[in-house]
């Protein structure tokens, strides 16, 4: 049993095939195109920034419209009052496979048009200066430096992850309207906050491992705990149980399927009845894939459906799980959920909201983010001004990223390839 991901590259140091690396390239392109506003051939690209996770690479970059400087921006570094040019135009979100890295190195070839003929204007000098060195978080940042050198000649401006996360994850609950929600019972509400009440908070970030941190105010946190139980978990051991033909399809299947088939509940050891006296029903998983054991069946007559139902549902809830243990370590009442692994998917968050609650008996809350996928590379994004994390508290609004209302807006779905009005201050 292969996923079609089976056939990424496994050292992404080899050169990928010439042919095979433009119709991988193009093919990423279009679809980023198709998903993007047209962007005229004279739009600037400056500020790119990327987060080199275990599973998946994340990057965003401003494209300047043509002729968008306007002057007089000002903002209050710990240095003082500084006058920048504010810089209208677009901000981009692409994604890729980690195992895919030359295509995402093509993408970025391509979109920084590296290579191309010089200019020696001021203009030019100054985004030259950008397209040599990208800000870059996550570990990959450390894995890939040499290959960003030697491949695009770009020199990787290192930014810690967890730093990252925390600065990514503060701006967007404060920049971005109706970012976090809570899901529960199939409901998902958007949850005000309070930026004078916001911390403190845990953050829960799941990617191919989870971090779980103690938010206490702009660049104050304490990365509290972790586990190694996380979104890696579900894909590579989604991989070898069933026949997903790559993470969007596994978690397609685990909406479809029944986890009862494989997971001992309560009910089948208490011969179908509550455990009423610790406040177990029937229906409680007792054990994930504990029915496993009493079946006289091989893998291949399970469904696919079925194990993929299960597998979300033992790493949700036992994260969830853990979370609520921290946040009761710290006397948190509020967790936020991050991450590729969530993808906005009901289920995983219902799951993960369903053991918040029930383990805290209502008192902690999950709440799950637009961004999910994003925080760290956002963060790095804005550590381009790197003062600027000074200014948040009091002038968020004048942060290096200026999202207006309507823009905010339509940062819903927002999800690969997909980009946003922006304006970034240049100092
Ligand atoms: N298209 C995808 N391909 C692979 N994994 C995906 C995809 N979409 C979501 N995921 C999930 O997201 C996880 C990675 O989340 P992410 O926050 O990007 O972490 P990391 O920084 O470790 O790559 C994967 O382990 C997987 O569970
Ligand atoms: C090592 C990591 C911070 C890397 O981040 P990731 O690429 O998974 O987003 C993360 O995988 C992690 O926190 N793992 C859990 C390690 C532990 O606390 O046991």
């Amino acid at each position: 049993m292969q996923c079609a991901t089976d056939s990424a590259l496994d050292d992404v140091r080899e050169p990928v095939p010439r042919t095979e690396a433009r119709e991988t390239i193009s093919d990423s392109v279009d679809r980023g195109m198709s998903a993007m506003p047209s962007q005229s051939s004279s739009d600037q690209i400056s500020h790119m920034a990327i987060d080199i996770g275990g599973s998946l690479i994340k990057l965003v970059y401003f494209s300047r419209s043509s002729g968008s400087s306007r002057g007089g921006g000002s903002s209050k570094g710990v240095d003082g009052e500084r006058n920048n040019a504010i810089l209208d135009g677009r901000l981009h979100f692409a994604r890729f496979e980690t195992t895919k890295i030359d295509i995402c190195l093509e993408f970025i070839k391509f979109r920084l048009q590296l290579g191309g003929c010089g200019d020696s204007n001021s203009e030019s000098k100054n985004s030259a200066r950008y397209k040599s060195v990208i800000k870059a978080t996550g570990g990959g940042a450390y894995r890939f430096t040499d290959l960003f050198k030697e491949k695009l000649g770009i020199s990787l401006d290192k930014e810690d992850e967890m730093d990252c996360l925390v600065s990514g994850a503060n701006f967007l609950l404060k920049a971005v309207h109706q970012e976090a929600f809570t899901y529960l019972n199939g409901q998902k509400e958007f949850v005000q906050i309070d930026h004078s009440d916001l911390y403190p908070y845990l953050l829960v970030n799941i990617g191919s491992g989870v971090s779980m941190i103690k938010v206490d105010g702009d660049g104050i946190f304490e990365r509290v705990s972790g586990t190694s139980v996380g979104g890696g978990t579900f894909w590579g051991m989604g991989k070898l149980l069933t026949k997903c033909s790559s993470f969007d399809n596994l978690l397609e299947m685990s909406h479809k399927g029944n986890n009862r088939v494989i997971d001992m509940l309560v009910g089948d050891i208490y011969g179908g009845t509550d455990y009423a006296k610790v406040g177990l029903t029937s229906t409680t998983i007792a054990s994930s894939f504990g029915k496993v054991v009493s079946d006289k069946k091989e893998l291949a007559e399970y469904k696919s459906e079925d194990l993929a139902r299960s597998l979300l549902r033992m790493i949700s809830n036992n994260i969830g799980q853990i979370s609520y243990l921290n946040a009761l370590r710290f006397g948190l009442k509020r967790i936020f959920f991050g991450g590729f692994f969530i993808r906005g998917h009901e289920y995983t968050m219902d799951t993960i909201a369903v053991a918040v609650d029930y383990w805290s008996k209502g008192e902690a809350k999950a709440m799950f983010l637009q961004h999910e996928g994003f925080l760290g590379v956002l963060g790095a994004f804005m550590s381009y001004e790197k003062h600027a994390r000074n200014d948040l508290m009091a002038h968020y609004q004048q942060f290096p990223i200026n999202l207006s209302n309507k823009a905010s807006n339509s940062l819903f779905d927002l999800n690969d390839h997909d980009s946003i009005e922006c304006s970034v201050y240049q100092s």
